[in-house]
């Protein structure tokens, strides 16, 4: 080591040669740290939760304490994350099992998790314990039976993750890829897929990956928010249902605000709405040519957000972004990418091949300095987004409320029947 920092530095006072040397070694050291194998995922679930219509099949005899017991230390045998919705019911029958019904003060907002588990035990409601009790040894027993038989053909670096229902989430090569699935209504966000999306970002946040990546099933990338979202309230609702929709708008945005990794946008095809200002958010954004860009907020009596209110005039100058988020102007990729939205542009036919192989050559680069680089980026305005993001909710909440914005949804939504 000593040899090393000698010949770099030949020429230099001892003393500094000295703490240069000290200061490799304790670099080197820290690093060591980094290339350690990462311990075989074995996390104890054994505080975490079986769906209540995880019927009564055995509920009549029950399961006694010792299956109980038994399924408690099996859950922390699992060799396959059961994913995130399998964690919350066994967090939840567990705490009906063992405490009864949820009587915990309902914590806040943004403690997400927190948030998550304490609607999975309360919607239990008044399960017996005893219910509970057997519907979690059912569940357990069916975890461990799949992990069986899925651990003998499936590749541990290929895993799907279990749990959600409108996304597909994998992780291979140092990449998570979070997957809208709905293809068949173009990927538009339903108020389920909002709370999977930041489900699965945060379970990207804390995983082994280098990159995580957002993308669409099927021809388009998203059409936005979707716009059935606002039908089947009654007027006594109205209010509490736009309430709601703001928070977790801010919530959402926020989560893509404090991502702590890089994040890229594999853009397949024609963005909308909220998944076009998100974009922004985003450290690369790599778009199809089929891909179109469009924000028609005014068309439907709302207004920008996902922070573009600040992040696009900044982007592309007031002018520009005028044009799409005050007159709805759809840009194409090439647009996008002359004002800098998006990345790089590359052919639909070799979209994928082309993306997957950089991002997979960018995942070997060391993980902890693409993560500190990013927040080095980022974190200068992210005070300033915050604030944007909780503006841009609020006022989108009074929207909600006109008639402008009624009115649109109530043509798109009629538009079908008319044809
Ligand atoms: C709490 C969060 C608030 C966040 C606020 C966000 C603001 C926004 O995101 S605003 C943007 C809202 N999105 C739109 O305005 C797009 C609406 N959709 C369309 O204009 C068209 O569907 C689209 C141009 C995307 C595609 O047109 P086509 O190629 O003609 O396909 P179809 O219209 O036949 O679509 C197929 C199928 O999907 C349904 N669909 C598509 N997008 C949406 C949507 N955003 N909301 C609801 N439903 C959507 C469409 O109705 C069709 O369904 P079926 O009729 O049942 O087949």
């Amino acid at each position: 080591m000593a040899g090393v920092t000698g010949r770099l530095v030949r020429g230099w006072c001892p003393r500094a040669v000295r703490r240069l040397s000290l200061l490799l070694t304790s670099i080197l050291q820290c690093l060591s740290f980094t290339f350690l194998p990462v311990a075989k995922f074995t996390q104890p679930f054994s505080s975490l939760q079986v769906p209540a219509q995880l019927h009564m099949s055995k509920t009549a005899m029950g399961a006694s304490q010792k299956d109980f017991e038994s399924a408690m230390n099996q859950v922390k045998l699992l060799e396959k994350d059961p994913g995130n919705e399998v964690k919350l019911k066994l967090y939840a029958l567990y705490k009906q099992a063992t405490e009864g019904p949820c009587s915990t003060p309902k914590p806040g907002v943004f403690d997400l998790i927190n948030k998550a588990k304490w609607d999975a035990w309360n919607a239990l409601g008044n399960l017996p314990k005893e219910t509970a009790r057997q519907n979690y040894v059912d569940l357990v027993s069916g975890l461990s039976s799949s992990s069986d038989s899925s651990s003998q053909v499936k590749p541990e670096a290929d895993r799907e993750q279990a749990g959600y229902e409108t996304l597909v989430m994998t992780s291979e090569d140092g990449i998570t890829k979070i997957m809208l699935n709905r293809p068949t209504k173009m990927n538009a966000l339903t108020t389920q897929m909002y709370q999977e999306i930041m489900l699965a970002l945060e379970a990207a946040s804390k995983d082994d990956s280098t990159i995580t990546v957002l993308t669409g099933n099927g021809s388009y990338f998203s059409s936005g928010n979707d716009l059935t979202n606002f039908t089947h309230i009654s007027p006594d609702e109205i209010e509490e249902k736009a309430r709601r929709g703001a928070i977790l708008l801010r919530d959402f945005v926020g989560c893509f605000i404090d991502f702590p990794k890089p994040l890229v946008a594999a853009v397949n095809g024609p963005a909308v709405g909220i998944s076009v200002t998100i974009l922004r958010l985003f450290d690369l954004v790599y778009a199809s040519d089929r891909a179109t860009f469009h924000t028609p907020f005014s068309h439907l009596g709302q207004t920008p957000e996902g922070c573009s209110s600040y992040t696009f005039p900044k982007l592309m100058g007031p002018g520009k972004a005028a044009e799409m988020l005050i007159f709805g102007k759809k840009l194409t990729a090439a647009e996008a990418c002359a004002q800098g939205l998006v990345t790089e542009v590359f052919p639909d036919s070799t979209f994928q091949k082309e993306v997957w192989t950089r991002l997979k050559a960018y995942s070997k680069l060391p993980r902890n300095a693409l993560r500190i680089s990013k927040q080095m980026i980022r974190n200068h305005e992210k005070e300033k987004l915050h604030a944007t993001n909780a503006e841009e909710s609020r006022i989108l909440q009074e929207r909600w409320l006109s008639d402008e914005c009624m009115n649109a949804i109530m043509n798109f939504l009629s538009r079908k029947a008319k044809m």
